[in-house]
């Protein structure tokens, strides 16, 4: 079967078809998940919450991904699959290069690094080395105690612009495909517009080039809570492989994100 890769990925968007997303932590659902032909994986460092129990990401280390990378790697025959860069781990430019060195080594495709201004050479330094990065911004979940909690971001004018702004920068300085996270959806759909580069929403509205959710929360057995923007695809299926295929189908087809899921 054919890999994902990034020129699929942004062929996707110029289809105006929708990219589906999921984490993946393991071998077993990263081929569950594969086979069910979802289009990009992602290792989130939200397993320091999901597998060990944090309340938080933050003491998520480089090698933890990197080990739960080889994981998902070896369970993916298709699927694009992309790394997170944790906590402290690219808060230098040398720091960065190192990290997503090992990254790419243990079988990530692209790097996401969270964060718009102060990240920009850093980004352009990977990219020149062969290091495909993703963006993050909106609700960057390390700097949650700057935030003072999980708040969504750009509810104010002046914070929605600095966030447009830093999404155009950010594919300027050679990002291939942006996350946004806990965003109002008329900032999402702007986003998603002004940009030729697929953006990936998550609590982002449905007008976003493509969704993800965190696995467990999709299957709804998250140890700590359920953010408002996910959704159970267990609840009414009882099977995994059904649910993940009717997420899947979900995304496609616009059917998810509903209002319900989504911020203004
Ligand atoms: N299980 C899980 N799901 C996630 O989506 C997720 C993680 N863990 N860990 C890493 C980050 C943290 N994320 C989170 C966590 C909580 C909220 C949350 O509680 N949001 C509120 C919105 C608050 C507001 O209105 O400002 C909500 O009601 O969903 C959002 C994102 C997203 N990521
Ligand atoms: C929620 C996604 C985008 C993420 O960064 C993670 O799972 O860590
Ligand atoms: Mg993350």
């Amino acid at each position: 079967m054919k890999k994902v890769t990034t020129s699929t990925l942004m062929q996707l968007k110029q289809k105006g078809e929708k990219i589906a997303a999921l984490t993946a932590y393991d071998a077993s659902f990263a081929k569950m998940f594969d086979e069910q032909l979802i289009d990009v994986m992602l290792i989130g460092d939200s397993l320091g919450m999901v597998l060990r129990g944090d309340d938080d990401t933050l003491s998520v280390s480089i090698d933890d991904i990197a080990y739960h990378t080889t994981c998902v790697r070896k369970g993916t025959s298709r699927a694009f699959v992309i790394a997170d860069m944790p906590f402290m781990s690219y808060a230098t430019t040398e720091l960065a290069y190192t990290n997503a060195a090992k990254l790419m080594a243990s079988g990530a495709s692209m790097v996401k690094v969270e964060g718009g201004e102060w990240l920009i050479s850093t980004i352009s330094g990977l990219v020149e080395r062969g290091i495909p990065v993703c963006g993050h911004l909106g609700l960057t979940p390390q700097s949650v105690h700057v935030f003072g909690g999980f708040k969504v971001q750009g509810r104010e004018q002046e914070q929605a612009q600095k966030i447009i702004d830093a999404a155009i920068k950010l594919e300027k300085a050679g990002v291939q495909l942006l996350v946004l996270e806990c965003v109002p959806s008329a900032i999402a759909k702007r986003i998603s517009e002004t940009l030729t580069i697929p953006v990936i929403g998550i609590g982002a509205g449905v007008d976003t080039d493509g969704q993800i959710l965190v696995m467990h929360d999709m299957f709804g057995i998250s140890a700590n809570y359920m953010p408002k923007f996910s959704k159970n695809y267990l609840a009414d299926c009882n099977d995994m492989r059904s649910a993940v295929s009717t997420y899947i189908d979900d995304v496609k087809t616009k059917r998810f994100p509903g209002p319900e899921h989504s911020f203004e």
